[in-house]
């Protein structure tokens, strides 16, 4: 798990983010999805015979995940960029994982460990340890695995494996993240009885990323009912060994398609599939009410803009992840925005809401934060620093907005190893041509 600790013990890096002269216009190539990878990891470790990832995303989450699984005794290899290699083997403890600051291996991979034979202790950054954790604590318990935590819901803990997990009925809250249940759902084929997970509480966020979680159990050959709001069933069964396919990450290049918005050019993602398990409906209509123009074409999928932003009053609870950089936008429109629905984001890699709010208040914007999103009324910003609080889509955002405001300084650009460690480098190439 070397790339995990060395990434959490970067020293701070401080960027300027360049001010576009003139309109953007590129084409890239851009890692796999970190929600796919780290699906697949999972899965793949899981099922019974060697799985191949095509395209996958290496950065800082998906190398704790891969690590975290050789951690249990899974044999992944992730020496050749273009493909991995997973070869599953008895999970075992004693073991300990890294989860860093990445939701999916601190939601994914506890109930994976509660398969495993032994000890499996679990911690990560200190960001880490206030993220919501609680309800997959107390639903694994209800289903039969033991678990030492010193806090109350949340890491560090130890899941105190026996080698097999009873499963069954289980309600949740899962209304702080889908995650929740995503990492109930994946390992649930291998419990004696399966799952039927129940939300009860305020609604779940990020129901593409559910939606992703059945589509993948269903690829690897399990049997998910989710036919029934907010209840899921997976049967006890195999999981088969197969190749998968990782998409471009979308959230990933939701920040160079701002870019085109912004400075009224045109942005190509290559390798778009036909079809997505990743909500692109979503993005292009939230890009096209901002004044943007989304077309899927032979060479991939096209963001083009006009230099104008148009704000908007839009519920982002299925795409949270979209936040930070729809909020860069809104802050350089020309008409006020809000955005609601996603209180969920304060639990992220950072409180979203509040960080957002105070960073680009700093920078003289007119943002007022509500208990579940923002209101924007945009007017001139003004450049100084801009603190990431580690996380990656504070600092993709400084970037959106430092296409239009001079001298935006973000303390740390290293935060973006967490999901695209070349961010910086691919950033500055779109905006200044030059490597
Ligand atoms: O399952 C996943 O891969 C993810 C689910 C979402 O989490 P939340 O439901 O906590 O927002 C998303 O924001 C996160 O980046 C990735
Ligand atoms: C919320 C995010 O990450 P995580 O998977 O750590 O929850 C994100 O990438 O925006």
């Amino acid at each position: 798990m070397t790339v995990g600790n060395q990434t959490a013990t970067r020293p701070p890096q401080s960027w300027t983010a360049p001010t576009a002269t003139d309109p953007v216009a590129t084409t890239l190539r851009l890692p796999g999805s970190k929600s796919m990878t780290a699906r697949a990891l999972v899965l793949s470790a899981l099922a019974g015979g060697p799985s191949t990832l095509d395209r996958p995303l290496r950065a800082r989450d998906t190398e704790l995940m891969a690590g975290a699984l050789r951690e249990l005794g899974a044999h992944v290899s992730t020496a050749d960029e273009e493909r991995w290699l997973v070869r599953p083997y008895q999970l075992t403890g004693p073991a300990h994982i890294d989860v860093g600051l990445a939701g999916t291996v601190m939601r994914f991979l506890p109930p994976v460990a509660g398969l495993a034979e032994g000890r499996v202790d679990f911690d990560g950054d200190p960001e880490a340890r206030i993220r919501p954790l609680g309800p997959l604590i107390g639903a694994l318990r209800s289903l039969g695995v033991r678990i030492d935590t010193p806090a109350t819901g949340s890491l560090p803990l130890a899941v105190l494996g026996a080698g097999r997990v009873t499963g069954g009925e289980v309600v949740i809250d899962a209304s702080a993240s889908s995650q929740l249940v995503s990492g109930l759902l994946l390992a649930a084929p291998r419990f004696d009885r399966g799952v039927v997970v129940r939300h009860e509480g305020p609604p779940v966020p990020s129901a593409p990323h559910l939606r992703m979680t059945v589509q993948m159990l269903r690829a690897a050959g399990a049997a998910v009912d989710d036919t029934v709001p907010d209840v899921w069933t997976v049967e006890p069964g195999p999981l088969t060994g197969r190749g998968w396919e990782i998409e471009p990450d979308l959230s990933g290049a939701a920040p160079f398609f701002a870019a085109a918005l912004v400075t009224g050019g045109e942005v190509t993602l290559q390798g778009w599939p036909r079809s997505s398990m990743q909500p692109v409906e979503q993005l292009r209509a939230l890009l096209h009410r901002m004044g943007g123009e989304v077309t899927l074409g032979t060479d991939g999928l096209t963001v083009r803009g006009t230099g104008t932003v148009h704000g908007l009053d839009a519920d982002l609870s299925d795409v949270g992840e979209l936040t930070p950089v729809l909020t860069a936008l809104a802050m350089l429109a020309d008409s006020p925005s809000r955005f609601t629905g996603v209180g969920h984001i304060r639990g992220h890699e950072t409180d979203r809401i509040t960080a957002l709010a105070k960073e680009f208040a700093a920078l003289g914007a007119d943002v007022v934060e509500s208990p579940d999103g923002l209101e924007i009324r945009p007017r001139p910003l003004r450049g100084g620093t801009f603190r990431t609080y580690a996380d990656h889509r504070m600092a993709h955002a400084a970037a959106v907005a430092g296409l239009a405001v001079p001298g935006i300084e973000v303390d740390d650009v290293a935060c973006t190893s967490k999901t695209m460690p070349e961010f910086p480098a691919l950033w500055s190439r779109m905006v200044t041509g030059k490597n």
